[in-house]
Formats: C-alpha cells, structure tokens, sequence
C-alpha cells in the first residue's frame, strides 16, 4: 500500500505552517483517546469564565515576545502633530527623569521628523543586532521610553513622544528599508562619486540616506518631505556637510527615476548571474536566490520575491474559550472603525491597518482575541484536537498553538506543553492563565531529546513544531532574510531530524504525529519526512485534506506538493 505525505508550502496566502501528518502503525484509529502512562495528570477542567489577557502572540512575532517598543505620551504638549510646528515644548523634569534617570531636561528637537529621526536610530540599533523590526506594541508599557533615550543618546537630541500616526509610520520605513537593504544599497552606491565614499559612509548618514531612498522608490513620499525632511535630520543629528551629501544625492536619485533610468543590474546570462541580478532587484541574499531558482524555478522564485516584499497583513484570533464569537469581535472592530477581512477559517479575521488602535483598546487584554497568523490555525486544524484527547505541543513556547489547541478541547482534555526556554514557557504559562486555559495545560521544562529518553508518557497526539530557518515567514520578518546563512540549514535539518525521532517516541500506539514548520524550504518539510519515514516505517504519512479548507490547499494560497511514500501494508 502507499501512504501519502503532504508537503504544504505557504508563501502565496502567507500561511505559514507546513503541517505533516503522520499516524502510528498500529491499525488504530484516530479518534483514540487518554494518555497511558501520562505522569503529568493534574486534571482537566473546562475553560470557563473570562480571563483578561494582553497577549501578542508569537506567530506574529516569533522571536521578539516580551520585548517590544511603545512610546508612552507624557503630555499633550510635548506631543505636537506634526514635525516642523513652531512651539518648542519642553519635557517635564518629571517625565525627563523617568526617560533618561537623570534629572537634566532634554531638549525636544521640533526641526526634525520625529518619525524619521526614530526610524533612523532603530535602523541602526538593529544593524548592531540590538533591536527587532517591530514596533506592533500597546503603549505606555515602559520599553518606549528606553527607545526613547536611544533616540537622545544617538542624536544628541530629543524628539516629541510619538502619537499612532508616528508609531505606523516607523513601522512602514523601517520594515521597509531593512526589506530592500540590498537594493537600497545598490542604488546608494550606484550614486556615490566613488564607491570608498559608500564603503567607508558613517552609519547614521547611511541610515537616513536609506529611508529617502527608500521614501522615494517605494512609498512615493512627495519629494518636499522625502528630500528636505532627510536633509534637515543629516544637517542636525550629523553636521551640516553630512545634509549636502543627502542632497546631492537624493536629488540625483530624484532624476534618475523620473527619466525612468534607475542603474540597476540587467537579468541575464547564466542562471547565477541572474540570481545575482534578482537578488539586487528583489532585495534577498544570493543564496537564497539561487536556492529557489532550483527548489521552485525562476517563475515560483520571482513570485516568492514579490510576495516577501509585500506588506503583510495581521491575523486575530478570537478566543472561544473566554466566550467570545467572531461576530463579537467583528463588532468591536466595527466601533474602533478597523476595517477587517474575514477569514475562511471561523475564529479568525485579517487586519492590515488599524492593529495599533486593537491593541490600544485593550481587546487583547480583555482576552477577547489573540493576534494569531491563520497558519498557525491551520496546523490546529490538522492537529484537530478533539475533547477528551491528550495532547503534547513538543515545541510549544511562546505557545500560539497551544493555546488554540486547549480553546478547541472545549474543556475536556489536556495539553502538555514542552519547551527548551523556559522564559519563552513562562510567557504560555503566564497567557494560558489570562485564558482560563491554565487548567489545560501543563508546562514541561525541557529539552525535548532527554526528555523522550526517560518518560514513559504516551500521549494521543504530538504535535513538533520545530524550530526552523523561518524562510516561509519573510514578509512579516524583515530582518529574517539578512540573518540566516545557507550553514543555517544543515544545521536545523540535523535537530529537526532529532525531535522527529524524539517526538515519534511519544505517540502512543494509534496515535498521530503532526509535523511543522514556517519554512517553506524541502529540505525542512518533505526532505524531513521522506528521511523519518525511512528511519521509522511503522509511521504512515497521511494526508492533509479534509483537517484544512481546500482553499488553502488548491486556492491562491498553499501550493500542495502530493509525495508518494512507500510503506509497508498493514
Ligand atoms: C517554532 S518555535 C515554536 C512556536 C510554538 N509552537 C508556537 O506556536 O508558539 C520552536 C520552539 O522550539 C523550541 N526548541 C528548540 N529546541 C528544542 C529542544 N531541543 N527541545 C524542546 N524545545 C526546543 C524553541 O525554544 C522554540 O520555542
């Protein structure tokens, strides 16, 4: 008989889970329940009441939970609109102490954009590897100010708080300038006198000259603003000469588009020379290029390109276990005037502006939903928990799918939830208790290797979403593509090799094992799954269809890769 593995791969919808699915051969059906040998029993109760949560959960940001950036305003006065405003509003000595922990008074700079002057530092703290991309966060929670002081200590300078228009506006640039880094640079250097003036170009210049490229090519800022507001920030944060480079040279840049003659690389010759050229064009390392003209082909690889440099859109969660339906979400949205998509899937709805104005208003805090992507659903949808079942998320920190998992026990059932990093297990635990899902789930501290060798527990299903290049995620990390090296991959294959074979020591006989990841490479998915059917032939790959809406199987959305597994009948 042949078994059929599923290889998902996600970039067209931006969904980003690859599940696999994978059944013990024992003959046994799915539906079984209760775990033998479970030593973790601490009872299972439903989720009920209403818990109150300010959750921003992991699938939107992976690697950044706990860590984010808000600017809390201190006054209304020290909050003009708009950059450029005559009056020049002082901090508070209070507020000032608070920033900085000193009690001088800094000066707010109103001759620069603040929101330019932000994103520039941010660039630069995130060239270093001290800051993330992000900036989807509540305000007032403290870390705003810290960002804040950065902007002063950098800049020699203060800027006004950041009202919400701001706080998008550094999100866009700064996403978008890290996203097109590689083709921004190019053209940079296209435009320098020599390229030793790029090479040797003190950081903070390089930045701002970054953002006007980047205001100018891909977000069509009118020139006014574009050109005189970098200058103005180069001649003030930096020195006056520092402004008349910008100039010069955003000018320059202003006349080579409008002729239509921008000095890119031309696409052609041998397939290399032409990864090499797309990668300057579409902004992504070489051997990433050159890895998906051979995975995908140059149409897919083409496609894949655009779709990383799009502007991702956010998915929120309702949280069934509080309560709530989607229509009362929906609704909510509605009041805030958040314009929202629904989504196939039940519990969920898209948003591409507006998150900051969600988040503000508390419905995260009031656990009323989860910003969630509708990948991440996917999998839970081919987990398929059913009440009753006993459940272990192998890789469960900060714990997304765990969550959603125990909402759709309804109650009865239980959810081991195992991590490596326990601050990451502590931010679940701490979000399953916001949920009322506490009661569900319990939390196992532990490398995931070990602790298959000495436990005895069995469990329904297991569920490895392994730790992964993230390469399916690249539209919503922009930094991701700049991080990750080809040597990335050997390296994650072998440990994604290992918590398969520890993972598939848990299943109970009958049981199920789902497989997944936010990559969209082979070599993490189906590369994976051929090797661990070959190492373990008492698992037989099953399919996908009928756990996730066709949609995202035949649609726009997921390309479906059917591999032929051969396995023993049984
Ligand atoms: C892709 S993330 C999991 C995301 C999570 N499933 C969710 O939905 O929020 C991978 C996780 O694997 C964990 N991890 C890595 N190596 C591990 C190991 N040897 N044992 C257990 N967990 C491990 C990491 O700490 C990380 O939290």
């Amino acid at each position: 008989m042949e078994g059929r593995a599923l290889a998902l791969s996600q970039f067209r919808l931006r969904v980003v889970g690859s599940p696999f699915l994978l059944s013990v051969d024992s003959g046994a059906t799915r539906g079984s329940s209760g775990a033998s040998g479970t030593p973790h029993s601490r009872g299972s109760s439903g989720a009920s009441g209403r818990g109150r949560v300010a959750t921003i959960t992991p699938e939107a940001y992976p690697s950044r939970a706990g860590r984010g950036r808000a600017w809390k305003r201190d006054s209304p006065e020290a909050s003009p609109r708009r950059a450029g405003t005559t009056r020049v509003p002082k901090l508070s000595p209070e507020v000032s102490s608070q920033r900085t922990g000193r009690t001088k008074v800094p000066s707010v700079n109103l001759e620069v954009s603040h929101h330019r002057a932000v994103a520039a530092v941010r660039l630069l703290r995130i060239e270093k590897g001290k800051a993330f991309v992000d900036l989807l966060n509540e305000k007032g929670n403290g870390s705003g100010e810290n960002e804040m002081s950065y902007v002063e200590r950098t800049l020699g300078f203060s800027t006004r708080c950041l009202d919400n228009r701001d706080i998008r506006l550094v999100t866009v640039i700064v996403a978008g300038t890290v996203r097109w880094k590689r083709y921004l640079d190019y053209l940079i250097m296209s435009l320098c006198s020599e390229e030793k003036v790029f090479r040797e170009m003190e950081p903070l210049l390089l930045q701002i000259l970054r953002i006007g490229f980047f205001e100018i090519l891909k977000l069509d800022v009118p020139v006014y603003a574009a050109v005189d507001e970098n200058v103005r920030l180069a001649k003030v944060a930096l020195r006056p000469g520092a402004g008349n480079l910008v100039n010069a040279i955003l000018r320059k840049l202003l006349r080579l588009k409008e002729a239509n003659s921008l000095p890119l690389p031309k696409i052609e010759g041998d397939d290399r020379a032409q990864a090499r050229a797309l990668s300057i064009i579409y902004s992504h390392p070489v051997w990433m290029v050159r890895r998906w003209f051979r995975f995908l082909g140059k149409d897919e690889a083409l496609k894949l390109m655009k779709w990383n440099n799009s502007d991702p859109y956010f998915s929120i969660r309702v949280n069934t276990a509080n309560g709530y339906t989607r229509a009362d979400l929906i609704n909510r949205l509605e009041s805030l005037q958040v314009h929202y998509e629904k989504s196939t899937m039940d519990e969920f709805v898209r948003i591409r502006e507006g998150m900051q104005t969600v988040l503000q208003a508390g419905l995260l805090k009031e656990g009323m939903c989860a910003v969630q992507d509708e990948s991440a659903g996917l999998v839970v949808s081919v987990v398929d928990p059913q009440p009753g079942e006993t459940i272990i998320d192998c890789c469960a920190a900060p714990g997304g799918k765990t969550l959603f998992m125990a909402a759709r026990l309804s109650g009865q059932g239980k959810i081991w939830a195992l991590d490596i990093n326990k601050g990451r297990l502590r931010i679940l635990m701490e979000a399953a208790k916001l949920h009322n899902l506490d009661d569900m789930i319990t939390d196992i501290h532990a490398d995931l290797r070990l602790y298959a060798k000495e436990t005895i527990a069995k469990y329904d299903k297991v569920l490895l979403d392994a730790p992964c290049s993230g390469l399916g995620v690249l539209s919503k990390r922009a930094d991701l593509r700049w991080n990750r090296q080809f040597e990335d991959l050997e390296e994650l294959t072998c440990l994604q090799d290992e918590l398969l074979d520890s993972a598939s020591m848990l299943v109970k006989p009958g049981g199920i094992l789902i497989y997944s990841t936010c990559s969209i490479d082979p070599e993490e998915n189906e590369h994976r799954i051929t090797a661990f059917v070959q190492r373990h032939p008492d698992f037989i790959p099953q399919s996908v269809h009928g756990y996730i809406p066709a949609e995202f199987v035949t649609g726009e959305g997921l390309q479906q890769i059917d591999k032929l597994c051969h396995s023993e009948e049984h």
